[in-house]
């Protein structure tokens, strides 16, 4: 398998439709070899019932669920180590970054970077609808303290557009356990520290008003945060001590 496309879905019985069937005939008009995960998580809608209609018609899509909603987090990194491509792309299933945007990361990684990311702030980037100003202000807030802290030089850590050679998926979310959306930030932080080179890609992006991110879920992202740089400022340190 070539390429491995991981959607993470909870309650997109509105929207996920067309994504798809537009994901698909994008995918199946080229030559790589390619399968389409949804990963749903106790969806209340009929996003299930709807995948599982269209995987009857569209060959290589699957559906993978499970009863209790964990969060996105858990949802994509089921994804990508079930997945069997070598390149795994993750993607929203709103398609608010055009799935065209995938060639500028398949040269990245062709390029010999391990993970490409797709970037909303990047001077290239086209922000096309732009989210309402809290969640600008959310957006701009978690990349600034995350850039200082965990991750610096990196301006988009949670666009959620990103491509991983199959070592670097396996690695790194082997290793990741937030379940929630601060995962995007912890799989870099640990690809990071496991040596994974990252390249941030300009992309088209859109906003659809229809989020499921809530502003009061904003201090639990930087407890991930300094948590995390805990653990990794540990572990630096008990790698020190042995060598
Ligand atoms: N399986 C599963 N999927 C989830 C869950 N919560 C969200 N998702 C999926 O995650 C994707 C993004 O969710 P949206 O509701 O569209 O979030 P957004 O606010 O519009 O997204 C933006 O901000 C997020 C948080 O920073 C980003 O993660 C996202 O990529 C994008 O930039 C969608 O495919 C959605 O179904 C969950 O609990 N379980």
């Amino acid at each position: 398998m070539e390429l491995s496309l991981i959607i993470p879905a909870y309650n997109e019985a509105h929207r996920i439709g067309p994504t798809l069937r537009h994901f698909h005939a994008f995918l199946a008009a080229r030559p790589a070899s390619f399968e389409i995960l949804v990963v749903d998580d106790g969806s209340t809608d009929d996003t299930v019932a709807l995948v599982t209609a269209l995987a009857a018609e569209l060959p290589g899509l699957h559906v993978l669920c499970s009863p209790a909603n964990r969060g996105k987090g858990h949802a994509v990194r089921r994804g990508m180590l079930v997945a069997t491509g070598q390149v795994r792309l993750f993607s929203d299933a709103d398609g608010s970054t055009p799935i065209d945007e995938l060639d500028p990361l398949l040269q990245a990684l062709s390029e010999g970077a391990d993970i490409a990311i797709g970037s909303r702030y990047l001077a290239a980037s086209q922000v096309m609808r732009p989210q309402p100003w809290f969640r600008r202000v959310w957006s701009r807030l978690v990349n600034r303290v995350v850039q200082r802290v965990l991750l610096p030089g990196i301006v988009d850590t949670h666009c959620g557009f990103k491509a991983f050679t199959a070592a670097a998926a396996e690695h790194t979310f082997a290793a990741c356990t937030v379940d929630g959306w601060s995962f995007d930030l912890e799989v870099l932080a640990r690809a990071r520290a496991q040596g994974f080179g990252i390249r941030e890609v300009p992309v088209r992006w859109q906003n659809d008003e229809r989020s499921k991110a809530r502003l009061r879920q904003l201090p639990r992202e930087f407890r991930h945060v300094y948590r995390l740089r805990q653990q990794l400022r540990q572990s630096r340190q008990q790698a020190g001590s042995w060598s």
